[in-house]
Parts: C-alpha cells; structure tokens; sequence
C-alpha cells in the first residue's frame, strides 16, 4: 500500500499542506524542528489513531487552533480510498472514508498500516513494561483491527474494577458486602477480555521471535541468528503444554484473581491480568560463556539496544508482509545513528517495500537505494527537489 496524497489541516506546526506522494522511497530533508517528523507522524496517526510520540492527542493540533485534519489518498492492489480524521481535544474524534462518515473512528484502524523507526524506540527496549505492552498491543491491533475493540473493552474493565476495589478496600458493613458481590462480576469481565488480549499478545510473540532473530542478526554486527530474543512473562501461571486456549486462559486468570483476593482487597488494584505483564528481551552472548542469556533493559550496550529496537521494528515489518500486507515504512531519522555499512545494510533490507518514507537532516545520511523522490522541508513549506 502507499500514500498517494496528504492533506493537513492544523496538525502540528502545520497550517495548511497538501503533498502528493509517490510509491517507492521518498526522502524528506531538512534542518531540526522543521516539521520532518510531524509530516510523518500524521500517516502513522492515520494508521493506529495514536502517534508513536505522544499518549493524547492535545499535542497534534496546532497551538491556538482547536482542531485538526489528517487526510490521506491510500491506495492498495490499485483501489484507492481516501481516509480523513478529524482531532477534536477535550471532545469525540470523528473518521471518514470516501467522505462517509464511520459510526466509531476506530473502524479506520488498521485501513492504512504503517511500520515507524524513530530514535524513541529505544524506549521499547529501555523503558517500562508498559512501553513493551504497547509495542505489542499496537502490533497486534494492526494485525487484527477487532482488537482495537478488545483493548478499550480491557481498559474500560480495568478502570471499573479498580475503582471497584479501592469502594471495597475502604467501606465497611453492608456497602463493603454490595461492593464485593459487584466486584465478581467485573472478575469474570476482567478474565473473559483480558483472556482475549493475552491469548493474542501469546500468538504474536510466538509468530515474531523467529523474524526478530533474523532482523537483529541482519542489524547488529557479528550478531548470529539466535542472540535476540523474547519471552512473554505473564502475571498468571502459564505452565501450558501447547499454546493455551482462550478458555484455558480465561479460567487460568480466574483462578489467579481468587488467589490475590487479599492482596488487590488490601493494595486497591487488580493484581492480575495482562496489564501486568512485561515482554522479557533478552541477547544471548553466546560465544565465550556457552548461552549465557541476558536481558536487554540494564545489561545491554548502548549499540546494542539501539539494534534490538531496530531489530523490534524490522520484524514487526517483516511479520506483517508475511500476513500478506504490504506496511507503510517510516524511517524517522534513523540513519544518523548508523554507521555507513549499517546504513547500507538496513536500505537493503527495506527497499522491497512499496512505500518508504525517510526523514534525516541532511542529504548525505539517507542511503543511495533510498533517496528515491526528495522533499525540502523548511519553515513548514514542503517543496519538491528536483
Ligand atoms: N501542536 C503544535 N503546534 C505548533 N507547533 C508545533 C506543535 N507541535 C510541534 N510543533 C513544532 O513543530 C516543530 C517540530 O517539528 P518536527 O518534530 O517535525 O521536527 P523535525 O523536522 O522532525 O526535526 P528533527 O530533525 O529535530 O527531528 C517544533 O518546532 C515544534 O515547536
């Protein structure tokens, strides 16, 4: 698929622009704070309706304005569509396709699919737990847009039961007795959803460890095909023979809840569940302490991190083409992290893809295989080089 056309409205430092794009790699140049990396961002908003930058939107719309517009002509197997969605902060978003407007903007989820590289990845392999949880949720909705659905249900569940529990942590006599019957009904919606969420994070560590492993080999020097890794570790007992069932994973939360009974009564929060799970990256150093596995947060190089994020993304691409997509691919301002040889390297290993789009502050930094088509960015104009 690829952006044949984009129109923003208000969105970042951008008033007004109108640019038309073509398949292939497109570079846009420009000095730092230019509007690069907010041209790029809209199509990913596009795709998944959050920006791989900010958790609201209140930072997209362009200060002293109250809304913004990001329109794009998407076209994939020759059909073009043309998706709009307008950000309204502080009240409801709204989505239009072909100028139809959707009942819920969520529908447009997954319509156009992007994959982004940015220096902020590093946060995939440095940050929190929840950094990690998001990369997944984020991978697995563009996978299966329905889960879109799943992961609001799991927040919206999430939200009540624990306000739930804080009402029976603190009330006493019979309102502590109606808080507790209420709270089995919002145990067994914890379960049923979060089993949901769960059994579709599982698949896909399952389905991206082969293609990480090949991702990282290709990204770091002298690494070999089993040094990057992934492990999901799960809140609950997950000692299953096969990949476990929504059924069983249903019941297996359930037990779990009953068992931390005590502990979410006490501490006012559930305990259990996949909002409490974390995504395990580890590198093998393979070579001189037989298979000494570390984890990446705390053990790896700098060098090293910065790949596995890469390697993160790279298999998130590849995952994605082996589903029978074709992603949009964002290079934002990657290149000048990466030595020559490993620039080459990654132009290589994405030139197949039908659209490219890279941002760099200076010509130089963008790989011949992806100086393709070539934007001046400069004082929020977007210009043509020719
Ligand atoms: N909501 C907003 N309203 C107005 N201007 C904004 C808004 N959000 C960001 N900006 C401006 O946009 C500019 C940043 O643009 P962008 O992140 O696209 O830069 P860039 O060209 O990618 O730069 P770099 O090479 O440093 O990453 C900043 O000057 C910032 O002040």
């Amino acid at each position: 698929m690829h952006v044949a056309h984009l129109t923003l409205h208000n969105f970042r430092s951008y008033a007004d622009l109108d640019v038309a794009l073509e398949p292939g790699a497109t570079a846009f140049i420009g000095r730092n704070g230019q509007g690069k990396t907010n041209l790029v961002e809209a199509i990913d908003y596009l795709s998944r309706l959050s920006s791989h930058r900010v958790a609201t939107d209140a930072p997209l719309v362009r200060a002293g304005t109250d809304q913004a517009i990001v329109r794009a002509a998407v076209v994939k197997d020759g059909r073009t569509a043309v998706l709009e969605v307008e950000l309204n902060p502080g009240r409801a978003n709204r989505a239009r396709i072909n100028k139809s407007p959707l009942s819920r903007p969520r529908e447009i989820v997954g319509l156009v699919r992007t994959v982004v590289f940015a220096p902020d990845d590093l946060t995939l392999v440095k940050g929190d737990p929840s950094d990690r949880r998001r990369f997944l949720d984020d991978l697995a909705v563009l996978r299966a847009p329905r889960l879109a659905a799943v992961r609001a249900d799991y927040d919206r569940v999430l939200r009540q039961r624990n306000s739930l529990l804080k009402t029976a942590a603190f009330a006493r006599g019979s309102a502590r007795d109606s808080a507790l019957a209420t709270l089995v009904v919002w145990d067994e919606n914890l379960a049923r959803v979060g089993a949901e969420l769960l059994a579709a994070r599982l698949r896909l560590v399952a389905d991206l460890g082969p293609y990480l492993g090949k991702a990282y080999e290709a990204v770091a020097r002298g690494a070999s095909r089993d040094d990057a890794d992934l492990e999901y570790r799960a809140s609950i007992d997950l000692d299953f023979e096969e990949q476990p069932s929504r059924d069983q994973l249903e019941q297996a939360l359930l037990t779990a809840i009953e068992a931390r009974r005590k502990d979410e009564l006490d501490r006012g929060v559930s305990l259990v569940g996949p909002h409490r799970d974390e995504l395990l990256l580890t590198l093998g150093t393979g070579h001189q302490d037989g298979d000494l596995r570390l984890p990446v947060k705390g053990y790896a190089s700098h060098g090293e991190s910065w790949s596995f994020a890469l390697a993160l993304r790279l298999a998130s691409y590849d995952l994605l083409r082996a589903d029978g997509d074709d992603p949009i691919l964002v290079l934002d301002d990657v290149f000048a992290e990466l030595d020559t040889e490993r620039r080459a390297q990654l132009a290589e290993l994405v030139a197949g893809a039908e659209q490219v789009l890279v941002t760099a502050a200076v010509a130089a930094d963008v790989p011949e295989a992806l100086q393709g088509v070539r934007f001046l960015v400069a004082d929020g104009e977007v210009t043509r080089d020719a």
